[in-house]
């Protein structure tokens, strides 16, 4: 499945005169305690307007924001070719508003509002829900402040998680984050290229110019890494392969896992992992399938410990150790 993702369009934010300019350093106007912890500030961001920052060093796996949502409306319905019939979300959204505390309603208020032209008599509530809203499960959207403030990047050093149990988000470093670097997520899917990536950013009202944006390389390389998973998902579900074709998928995938390790691209790490080593137990060797089960239960697990996805693969490492204990056995045993 694709990384979460906000679901509405985004655009410029005009809340940048708060905070203070991270380039020079200087302090402005002091940001609203909530907006700031004692691992990240919200600042402003040449070209970007508010941004997080890492105030020290976080090493991978950090979790740097974890998130209820303030208001969680059900998602509106899509309608082919218009998209998503906001208008019906009115009622909605302002019985939530309503209920929640005057400093709860500023926090709200204080968010980016993106208008499109012709968006001039939209309320504003739901201008300011379209900008920042990420899903909340269960086909509700909702508005969570703090990592609203978080830009989007093609090769983001965070992810972004959905925890169903615990109904928050989560936002965590996939990688380290050096002191002073900005806290990245991505809004849409990245295993498109440059072209594909800016036409679905154009709803947001910017153009992505991360390292990833400009390497045509980089472009090639994940349409190669998309086209490749496909193949190797049709392939998996199949029954019968023969040992050649095994031997060829195994090749594949972990070819796979380095495209993405060099793309950086920590959403898409847990699936390669798992074909990996499910082409691994299909070739027999179990020792190695589950060296790459380990390493596809360390990704989800940076996310949560105990995710939906986190326990199916302690299944699945339960399963290929009991098969490893089986072949280790006597034969007569058996
Ligand atoms: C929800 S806001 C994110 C925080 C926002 N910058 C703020 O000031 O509150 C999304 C908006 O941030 C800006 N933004 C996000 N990622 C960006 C990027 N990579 N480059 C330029 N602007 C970006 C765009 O204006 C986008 O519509």
């Amino acid at each position: 499945c694709e990384p979460s993702q906000p679901v509405f369009p985004r655009h410029v934010c005009d809340a940048d005169l708060l905070g203070r300019d991270w380039n020079s350093g200087m302090k402005t106007l002091p940001l609203p305690l909530q907006n700031s912890s004692s691992i990240y500030d919200v600042v402003s961001i040449p070209g970007k307007g508010l941004g997080v920052v890492a105030t020290k060093f976080l090493p991978r796996g950090t979790k740097i924001i974890v998130e209820e949502a303030l208001l969680s409306v059900p998602m509106p319905e899509m309608v082919s070719g218009q998209g998503f019939r906001i208008a019906d979300m009115l009622t909605n959204v302002e019985n939530s508003f309503e209920a929640l505390s005057p400093q709860q309603q500023q926090s709200f208020l204080e968010l980016h509002d993106h208008r499109f032209t012709g968006d001039e008599d939209q309320s504003r509530l739901l201008t300011i829900l379209r900008s920042n809203a990420y899903n909340t499960g269960d086909d509700h959207v909702g508005i969570f402040p703090k990592i609203a403030r978080i830009n989007h990047s093609c090769k983001p050093n965070s992810g972004n998680f959905w925890s169903k149990k615990k109904s928050h988000r989560i936002i965590y470093a996939f990688r380290d984050i050096e002191e002073g670097e900005e806290i990245t997520v991505s809004y849409i899917p990245l295993l498109k290229s440059i072209q594909e990536r800016h036409a679905r950013l154009y709803q947001y009202g910017f153009t992505c110019d991360c390292s990833a944006c400009q390497s045509s390389e980089s472009s090639m390389r994940r349409t190669k890494i998309s086209n490749t998973i496909e193949i190797l998902e049709q392939k998996v579900h199949l029954q019968t392969l023969k040992d050649r074709t095994i031997e060829k998928m195994l090749a594949k995938a972990t070819n796979l896992v380095d495209m993405i390790e060099n793309e950086e691209l920590g959403d898409y790490l847990a699936k390669a992992y798992h074909l990996t080593a499910v082409f691994h137990e299909r070739k027999g060797d179990v020792v190695e399938a589950k060296k790459w089960a380990t390493k596809e239960l360390d990704m989800y697990q940076l996310a949560e410990l105990h995710s939906m996805d986190a326990l199916t693969t302690i299944e699945y490492i339960d399963d290929l150790s009991m098969t490893e204990m089986m072949k280790l056995l006597p034969k007569k045993e058996i």
